[in-house]
C-alpha cells in the first residue's frame, strides 16, 4: 500500500507525541494540529478562534518574553536554531513545560510569505525530575555525580551536582568540558589508590568505596566516595554515587589514634604501639631476612629518685630520659615507654653490634646528665640495658621480648649502669 508523504509524516509525529504549529510571520496566520490542543487538555475547537494570542494567553508571561528573544535571535541569524522551553497552562490548571522548536520555511513561489514551522513537546516529566534532582542535590551534604569509563580508558561525567565547586573548587560545567580536572585535584599520594579501587570496582562491578585526599586551596582535605557501578551495553561502565567531606571526622580519627598509641607523660609511643610494630617488623624480617634489634632500658633505683626528690622530679627524669633516647636514635627507630621506668627501642635494619653501640651511647649519655631536684640539689641517674637481635631461632616476638628482659635483669644483677648483649646474633 502506498502511503502519502503527509500520512507518513503524521504517523511519525503521532509517534513522537509532538504538537505542531505553523505561523505566518507576514500575515499572522497560525495553524495548530489537534495534538497541540490535546497536550494542554483541549480540543482545537474549544480554543477557536486561533491566533498568535491563543499561544500567548496560554503561556507563562515570563517565558513569553524569553521565547520572543530566542525567536528574534534566530530570525536575525544570531542563533542557528529556534528552541526554547515555555510553561503553558493546562486546562486542569497545571503549568506544563513545553519544548518549542521551529524553523523558517521559505517557499520560493511565495517568497514574500515567510512561514515558521515547528513542534511543541511536553517535557514536564523531565523538567520535574530534573528539578527534583537539583533540589535533592542541594539538600545533600555531598556531591552527587555520574561517571562513565569507556573501554578505551576515556571517561566523562554525564552528571555532576553544583556542589562540586564547594568540594573540589571545580565547577560542574568544568567537569563536563574537562573531566581530567577532577582527577587533578587528588592528593599525589592517593592518586594510585583512587585508580586501583575504580579498576577493581569496574572489574567486579562491586560498590566503589574510597577515602582519599584532595588538595583544595593548597590544603589537603579528606573525602569519601561511594558509588554503584553498572555495565553498559557498549562495554563502558557508569557509576552513580556521592562524595562526602570527611575531613573533620578523619582529623578526629587521627587524634584518637594518636592518643591510643602515645604515652602521655613523655610523648613517646606506648607498649600497645610497640607490640604492633614489633609484630610487623618480625613478619618482614622473616620474609626478607632483614636484621632488626631491640633495646630494653630501665632506670636504676628509680624508686629512690621518687622517694628522695619527689614524684614531680621523678617525672622530670622520665621526660629527660625520653628526650635523650629520642635524640640519640634514628627517626626510623620506634621509641616507647613500656612501663613506669622502662623503655624499649625497636631498631629496624640494625645489627646487634650497632644496637650495642646505641645502648652504650645512651648509658653514657645518662651517666653524664646532671639533674636538679626541686630544692636545687644535683643528682645523677643511670640506666641498665639489654640488647637482642632478631634471629630465625627466636620463637616469636614474646620470646624476643622475654630474652631482652632477661638480659636487662642480668645487667641489674651485675651491678646496674651497664649493657648486656645477647649471644644470639653476635658477629
Ligand atoms: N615519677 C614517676 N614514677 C613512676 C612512674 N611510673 C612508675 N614510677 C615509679 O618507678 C619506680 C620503679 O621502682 P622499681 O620497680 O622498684 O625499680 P627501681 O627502683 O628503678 O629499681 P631497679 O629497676 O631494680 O634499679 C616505682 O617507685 C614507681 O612508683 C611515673 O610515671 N612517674
Amino acid at each position: 500500500m502506498h502511503l502519502s508523504a503527509e500520512t507518513r509524516l503524521n504517523a511519525i509525529l503521532d509517534g513522537t507525541g509532538a504538537g505542531t504549529w505553523e505561523y505566518n510571520l507576514d500575515t499572522g496566520e497560525i495553524i495548530f494540529n489537534e495534538r497541540w490542543a490535546s497536550m494542554l487538555g483541549y480540543t482545537l475547537e474549544e480554543l477557536e478562534p486561533l491566533s498568535f494570542e491563543t499561544w500567548e494567553r496560554l503561556s507563562h508571561p515570563s517565558d513569553v518574553e524569553s521565547a520572543h528573544e530566542a525567536l528574534n535571535a534566530y530570525l536575525n541569524r544570531e542563533a542557528t536554531k529556534f528552541e526554547c522551553v515555555v510553561r503553558m497552562l493546562h486546562k486542569d490548571g497545571d503549568w506544563r513545560y513545553i519544548h518549542t522548536r521551529g524553523t523558517l520555511f521559505n517557499n520560493d513561489q511565495t517568497a514574500e510569505s515567510r512561514w515558521l514551522m515547528g513542534t511543541h513537546l511536553d517535557v514536564t516529566e523531565e523538567k520535574v525530575s530534573q528539578h527534583q534532582l537539583q533540589q535533592l542535590a542541594e539538600s545533600l551534604p555531598g556531591v552527587i555525580y555520574t561517571f562513565t569509563l569507556n573501554k578505551d580508558g576515556s571517561f566523562h561525567f554525564p552528571y555532576m551536582s553544583r556542589k562540586a565547586k564547594d568540594f573540589y573548587g571545580v565547577t560542574a560545567a568544568e567537569t563536563q568540558s574537562n573531566p581530567e580536572r577532577m582527577f587533578e585535584t587528588i592528593h599525589p599520594e592517593d592518586v594510585a589508590k583512587v585508580h586501583e579501587t575504580i579498576e577493581l570496582s569496574r572489574k567486579t562491578l562491586s560498590e566503589w568505596v574510597c577515602e582519599y585526599r584532595i588538595i583544595k586551596d593548597g590544603q589537603p582535605r579528606w573525602l569519601r566516595g561511594v558509588s554503584q557501578p553498572e555495565r553498559n551495553p557498549d562495554g563502558s561502565t557508569t557509576w552513580h554515587g556521592v562524595i562526602t567531606d570527611i575531613d573533620d571526622q578523619k582529623r578526629l580519627e587521627f587524634q584518637l589514634e594518636a592518643l591510643t598509641i602515645t604515652d602521655e607523660l613523655t610523648g613517646l609511643y606506648n607498649r600497645r604501639y610497640l607490640l604492633r610494630k614489633l609484630e610487623e617488623l618480625a613478619d618482614q624480617s622473616a620474609r626478607y631476612n632483614h636484621p632488626f634489634s631491640l633495646l630494653s632500658l630501665d632506670i636504676d633505683f628509680f624508686k629512690s629518685v621518687n622517694d628522695s626528690w619527689g614524684h614531680l622530679t621523678g617525672d622530670k627524669v622520665l621526660r629527660t630520659v625520653a628526650n635523650l633516647i629520642e635524640t640519640r636514635t634514628r627517626k626510623t627507630d620506634i621509641v616507647a615507654r613500656t612501663g613506669g621506668e622502662e623503655f624499649i627501642v625497636l631498631m629496624p635494619h640494625t645489627t646487634l653490634g650497632d644496637a650495642r653501640q646505641v645502648a652504650e651511647s645512651l648509658r653514657i649519655g645518662m651517666e653524664t646528665e646532671s639533674f636538679l631536684s626541686e630544692d636545687d640539689t644535683p643528682f645523677n641517674v643511670t640506666l641498665s640495658a639489654g640488647v637482642v637481635c632478631w634471629d630465625q631461632s627466636i620463637n616469636g616476638v614474646r620470646d624476643l621480648l622475654s630474652t631482652c628482659d632477661q638480659l636487662l635483669y642480668q645487667a641489674k644483677r651485675a651491678g646496674r649502669n651497664q649493657v648486656v648483649v645477647s649471644e644470639i646474633g653476635a658477629e
